[in-house]
């Protein structure tokens, strides 16, 4: 009787990604106790409902609402689920295969943020850019276990991760990973890692709405849970120093399920409506903005945002983002995987990010991921974003992806050590 009442409570969590939180039950605890203290605390739809009823409740009843309640509260703690940050950098340099490259291709760069000391210069980077947007393919999402393409949804462009041979972002060593550890993961004691997954260009017009990433590894999730916690459990955005406005990532950890249903419709899913984000990034200020505040120094200068539509836009455009730059920094944010985020339009400029996916390490000591093999990526289609919490085959497509960290892209398959833990590869049709 037990089992059937925690069953779907315990599913719930799975689907909020509480799975990787062991610390999750002593945070409710703690949570519970504060709302005890506070006062009346708006409770969602149908935790409320059962309250009303609560005298007339059968003992199963009580322990399905106390549990629904629990399951609210650790919800409620925003923090646990969704942080953001920034880190000083000199610069990156991406590094790509162009499409369809042949054997001694020349990879193509850009260089961000663009020094522009000169007119010479804005015309190399320039052809940079150009040729690195050629470069780019257009991103699909899943949904209903389907790769799409529907610019009402996503309007975007990505290079895939077989064709990127180096960011310049090393996520650990700036220190990121530990961040996002300490706040979403704090118990994993032997670290998360960062799976990189593809570079976004959001040109002028681009956006993402409302959606939830393809969950990673659920195949995998039966077999291991023997092993204890290993696999995904978020996702991390790191934004690149190209000058842009408009597109802020919104996200939403607890979204209300009326605001959650009009965000899963595609008719309505640009506007998800009343509630208030957990966190909205409005990267293209800071980067526009810092760039006003060191106009007057002696600095590289940001890229150009290309042109707006209307000449004054354009001019305002230029004398934003056109300005002197010192000690850029690369912002970064990272949310569990039950949080629906969205990209809204970008006004101007180029935004650029790097996604990843986040996994912790397993719990047992001497344990280990084993790495992935490289020549499985070029064949796993990697897609991304299923909305309405449907497991996509894409996601099981991706678990065959290779293993990247840091700016490089993974060699010749490494031999598995003889300690690692099982990984399932899926190769889809
Ligand atoms: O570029 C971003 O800020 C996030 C992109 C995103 O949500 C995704 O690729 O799933
Ligand atoms: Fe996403």
């Amino acid at each position: 009787m037990l089992e059937q009442l925690l069953l779907p409570r315990v599913l719930v969590l799975y689907e909020y990604g509480l799975r990787n939180h062991s610390s999750a039950s002593a945070n409710a605890a703690t949570a519970l106790s504060t709302e005890a203290k506070a006062a009346p605390v708006p409770q969602p739809e149908a935790a409320a409902g059962e309250a009303a009823d609560a005298s007339d409740e059968e003992p199963e009843d009580t322990t399905k609402a106390t549990l629904g309640k629990i399951a609210d509260a650790i919800l409620r703690l925003e923090d646990a689920y969704v942080c953001a940050g920034s880190v000083p950098t000199d610069g990156v340099k991406l590094e790509i295969l162009p499409k369809d490259a042949a054997k001694g291709d020349a990879p193509l760069t850009l260089s961000l943020p663009a020094a522009l000391h000169s007119a010479d210069e804005h015309q190399s980077v320039s052809a940079e850019y150009s040729a690195f947007l050629a470069a780019c393919d257009p991103s699909p999402f899943g949904h209903n276990q389907r790769t799409v393409f529907d610019d009402s949804v996503r309007k975007a462009a990505h290079v895939p991760p077989e064709r990127i041979l180096s960011t310049g972002v090393d996520v650990e060593a700036l220190g990121i990973l530990e961040a996002v550890r300490a706040k979403l993961v704090p118990d994993a004691h032997l670290g998360i890692t960062a799976e990189l997954l593809k570079v976004n260009v959001y040109e002028e017009g681009g956006f993402f709405a409302c959606h939830r990433d393809t969950p990673r590894d659920e195949l995998a999730f039966g077999s291991l849970l023997a092993f204890g916690s290993l696999l995904a459990f978020g996702s991390l955005v790191v934004c690149l120093l190209s000058a842009f406005s408009g597109g802020q990532l919104s996200i939403w950890n607890n979204m209300r399920p009326a605001a959650a249903a009009a965000a899963a419709c595609p008719d309505t899913n640009k506007a998800p409506g009343s509630d208030v984000p957990s966190m909205r990034l409005d990267w293209g200020r800071i980067i526009t903005q810092t760039n006003a505040a060191n106009a007057a120094r002696d600095a590289p200068l940001y890229r150009l945002a290309p042109a707006a539509r209307d000449v004054e836009e354009r001019r305002r455009c230029r004398r934003d983002v056109l300005t002197r730059a010192a000690a850029p920094r690369l912002q970064w944010a990272a949310f569990y995987g039950h949080c629906r985020h969205e990209i809204a339009p970008v006004e101007a400029g180029h935004r650029v990010t790097l996604t990843y996916v986040l996994r912790r390490h397993p719990d047992q000591p001497g344990l280990r991921a084993c790495p992935r093999p490289a020549a499985a990526a070029a064949a796993a289609a990697v897609s991304e974003n299923a909305d309405g919490g449907n497991a996509s085959a894409d996601s099981y497509a991706a678990l065959s992806a290779a293993s990247r960290s840091g700016g490089h892209a993974a060699g010749a398959a490494a031999a598995p050590p003889a300690n690692c833990m099982p990984r399932i590869h899926i190769q889809c049709a």
